[in-house]
């Protein structure tokens, strides 16, 4: 199967955009019913803090607040760069325990696998519009006419294609599709603990720049131990001048449900090198409980596998009738 490089894909993304961006673009209605939530996770690697705090944490809210909410594990999303198989069919089911264990319910959303409700609908699997990440990602989000997509602040570029491919879909064969909308956290980029100028993340080489939700109390301290901060020993939160200690304190404030001056006031007194074991200290507390019932779910593979195919299964119901209407708009029904 061809393997798109990510390079590759981005490149792709500024050809589509620059396609589909117009000054004669204009906003399509929004509707006012028929709110739909969608997001998704690539299952490559273990979330860390910053999938937890700028992504999941929201997504186990919006459960509450709408009533269609579809989580996607995105692992055709994950193969745009090289998997080895045996592992990725590993990590699937491990992410689907994780995203459980952190309070996805799958009574109140949907969470499906990417490929088992796409492939059905593909007959040939692997083709290039298949692996274009970004194009996927807005076929993702408009099959279902999403209305509101919690991602993180690095998702933005692709969603601002997204909204430009319904637009430009809308005027050209009728208004089908919403302008889906980010929601953004107030944790929208946490930062790596080892260079506070760039986000925390799974492929980061240095280990220590990334907390992964099943690390043990030991690798947590040791991490924040290490964490970049400056020469300055009190605590402030003054994220242009001194990002590693604010990151150190944002955290602090999205683990504790504290805000940002409440977590400041408290620390008034504590050098930076004993704050960042409370904050530490905080991950963990946050973790605990979604640790162990990760260990727990993980041991029920049956269980994780019917969770997957009941949440295809509802994920095609709601794409089939959209997959229809766009056949006809476009003439091939
Ligand atoms: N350091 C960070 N701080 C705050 N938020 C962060 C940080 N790192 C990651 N995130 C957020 O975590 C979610 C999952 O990340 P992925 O890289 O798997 O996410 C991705 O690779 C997507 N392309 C997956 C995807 C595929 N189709 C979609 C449709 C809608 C939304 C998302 C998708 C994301 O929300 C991401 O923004």
């Amino acid at each position: 199967m061809a393997l798109f490089s990510v390079r590759k894909a981005r490149e792709c993304w500024r050809f589509i955009r620059a396609l589909h961006k117009g000054p004669t673009a204009t906003a399509a209605p929004q509707k006012e019913s028929g709110e739909r939530v969608f997001s998704g996770i690539q299952p490559t690697g273990i979330p860390h803090l910053g999938n937890y705090l700028g992504a999941i944490e929201s997504w186990v809210k919006l459960q509450e607040e709408y009533d269609t909410v579809i989580y996607s594990i995105v692992d055709l999303h994950s193969i745009t760069v090289p998997q080895d198989p045996g592992i990725l069919q590993q990590s699937i089911l491990d992410m689907t325990a994780v995203l459980l264990a952190c309070g996805i319910d799958p009574e109140r959303s949907i969470l499906f696998q990417q490929s088992q409700a796409k492939a059905a609908r593909q007959k040939h699997d692997g083709t290039v519009g298949l692996l274009t990440y970004p194009v996927l990602q807005a076929a993702d989000i408009l099959c279902y006419k999403s209305t509101h997509v919690p991602v993180g602040e690095d998702q933005v570029q692709h969603m601002e294609l997204v909204q430009d491919l319904a637009r430009s879909f809308n005027q050209k064969y009728g208004e089908l599709f919403p302008l889906p909308r980010s929601i953004l956290t107030s944790m929208k980029k946490v930062k790596s603990l080892r260079d506070p100028s760039a986000k925390m993340s799974k492929s980061d080489p240095d280990k220590l720049a990334t907390v992964q939700i099943t690390d043990s109390p030991e690798e947590i301290v040791r991490k924040f131990r290490k964490a970049v901060t400056d020469f300055t020993s009190e605590v402030t939160y003054e994220p242009d001048s001194r990002p590693g200690v604010s990151n150190m304190v944002a955290i602090h404030a999205a683990v504790s449900g504290l805000s940002v001056e409440e977590v400041v006031r408290n620390s008034a007194g504590v050098d930076t090198a004993r704050y960042k074991l409370l904050v530490a200290d905080a991950v963990i507390e946050k973790f605990a409980p979604i640790r162990s019932e990760i260990e727990k779910l993980k041991m029920d593979k049956d269980h994780l596998r019917k969770v997957l195919l009941v949440g295809s299964a509802k994920a095609k119901e709601l794409a089939s009738p959209v997959f229809e209407e766009v056949k006809k708009l476009v003439g091939i029904l």
